[in-house]
C-alpha cells in the first residue's frame, strides 16, 4: 500500500495541541495514536478504538474544480478545537484514535512551479488527485477492513470517491457486504455528480457510481441554482439516486428538514451508508463556494444526529471547510464546527 503522503502521529504530536489544566482532562489526553507510527498497517490492528480520525488538509481536487483554494487550512483548526474538548461522561475520548494526516504539498509546490497556463494548471490538477484518491483509498480501506470507522476531515469533496471505494473494499474484506459497494447520504449545496471529465471536487459520486463502489445516493439541501441540468436530467432518471432540494425544504416548505434527512435515511438504509456533509451547503461558513443562504449549524448538527443513530454508517466525512481561503477570507471557527460535529457523531452513534 503507498502511503507515501501520510503523516502518522505519536501522542507527543497530539499533546502538542492540547491546553493542559489541572483538574480537568482533555480529550486529547484520552485519545489513542498508533503504537508504531512507521508500521501503519500493523498499528491499526492493534487499536482498540472504534473511531479513527484522519485529516487530508489538501484543496487540489478544487482547483481542479475551478474553485477557490483554502480547505487545507480546516484540520489543524479541527485539531486544536477538538483535542480540547473535555474528557467527560459524555464523551471520554478512548474510543476515538486521531492517527494523522495526508500532506500533498510536494506535487502543489510542482504542479504550481512548472503548470502556467489556466489549462494546463487544471489538467495536472486532475492528474494529481488520481494520485491522491490511490493513498486516501488504501488507507480506508485498512481502517474498515480491521472492523473500524474512519472519521474523515477534508480537503476537498473530491475524497468522497476514494473514501467510497475504500469502505466498499474494507467492508468486503472484513465480510460485513457481499459485494463492494455502499451507499451514500450527502448534505450538500451540490450533487458533486458532474461528468465524468478528469477527477475533482465536484464529480467524487460519478466516478464512484460509474466504478460500481457506490449502489444508492440521498442529497439533502441541494441549491437549484447550482444543479447543472445535465446532472438534474441524470439523477431523475436513476432510481438509485434521489435529492431533496434546499428551496423544497426551507422556501417551498414541502417537508421539514427532519422529514428531508429521514427520508434520505430511509432511502439508503439497504446497505452500509457513508454521510458526507460538505461545510458549503451551511450558511455562511468558510469554504470554496461559501453561501449567504444554507442549512444553519444546528441543521447540521441534527443532521449529524440522526445519520449518526439511523444510518448504518461505513464511515463520517466532513469537507470543504476553510479557515483561510485564498482570495483572502478568513474565519476562525470552521475547526470548532467541525469538532462539534465529530462529536455529535460519536456520541450518538455509540449509545
Ligand atoms: N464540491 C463542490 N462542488 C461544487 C463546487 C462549486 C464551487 O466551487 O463554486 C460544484 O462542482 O458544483
Amino acid at each position: 500500500m503507498n502511503l507515501t503522503h501520510f503523516k502518522s502521529y505519536t501522542k507527543q504530536d497530539v499533546l502538542s495541541f492540547v491546553k493542559i489544566r489541572r483538574f480537568e482532562t482533555k480529550l486529547g489526553e484520552r485519545v489513542q495514536v498508533l503504537n508504531d507510527p512507521s508500521a501503519i498497517v500493523d498499528s491499526l490492528k492493534n487499536l482498540t478504538a472504534r473511531y479513527v480520525v484522519i485529516g487530508i488538509p489538501e484543496d487540489i481536487g478544487i482547483q481542479a474544480n475551478y474553485g477557490t483554494a483554502g480547505t487545507s487550512t480546516a484540520w489543524l483548526s479541527f485539531l486544536q478545537s477538538f483535542l480540547n474538548i473535555q474528557s467527560n461522561d459524555f464523551l471520554e475520548g478512548g474510543e476515538v484514535a486521531v492517527i494523522g494526516h495526508f500532506d500533498f504539498g510536494d506535487i502543489q509546490f510542482v504542479i504550481d512551479k512548472n503548470a502556467h497556463t489556466e489549462e494546463e494548471k487544471i489538467e495536472a490538477y486532475r492528474h494529481a488527485v488520481n494520485a491522491i484518491d490511490e493513498e486516501v483509498e488504501g488507507l480506508v480501506k485498512q481502517i474498515t477492513a480491521n472492523n473500524k470507522i474512519p472519521i474523515v476531515i477534508g480537503g476537498g469533496h473530491n475524497n468522497a470517491y476514494p473514501i467510497i471505494k475504500g469502505s466498499a473494499k474494507g467492508l468486503l474484506q472484513a465480510q460485513k457486504i457481499s459485494l463492494a459497494q455502499i451507499n451514500c447520504v450527502n448534505l450538500d449545496a451540490h450533487t458533486d455528480y458532474r461528468p465524468q471529465e478528469g477527477r475533482h471536487s465536484g464529480n467524487a459520486f460519478r466516478y464512484a457510481e460509474e466504478d460500481n463502489f457506490l449502489q444508492k445516493y440521498c442529497i439533502v439541501g441541494i441549491h437549484e441554482n447550482y444543479l447543472p441540468q445535465n446532472v438534474w436530467v441524470d439523477i431523475v432518471n436513476n432510481p438509485f439516486i434521489d435529492c431533496i432540494t434546499f428551496e423544497d425544504i426551507f422556501i417551498h416548505e414541502k417537508r421539514s428538514f427532519r422529514q428531508a434527512v429521514s427520508h434520505a435515511i430511509e432511502f439508503t438504509e439497504d446497505n452500509y451508508a457513508g454521510i458526507e456533509l460538505d461545510l458549503d451547503s451551511v450558511e455562511d461558513v468558510l469554504s470554496s463556494a461559501c453561501s449567504p443562504s444554507g442549512v444553519s449549524v444546528l441543521n447540521a448538527r441534527q443532521y449529524v444526529n440522526l445519520c449518526a443513530a439511523h444510518v448504518k454508517a461505513a464511515y463520517l466525512h466532513i469537507c470543504e471547510g476553510a479557515t483561510r481561503l485564498n482570495n483572502g477570507k478568513t474565519n476562525d471557527s470552521t475547526g470548532k464546527l467541525i469538532s462539534y460535529l465529530v462529536s455529535d457523531f460519536i456520541k450518538m452513534h455509540e449509545v
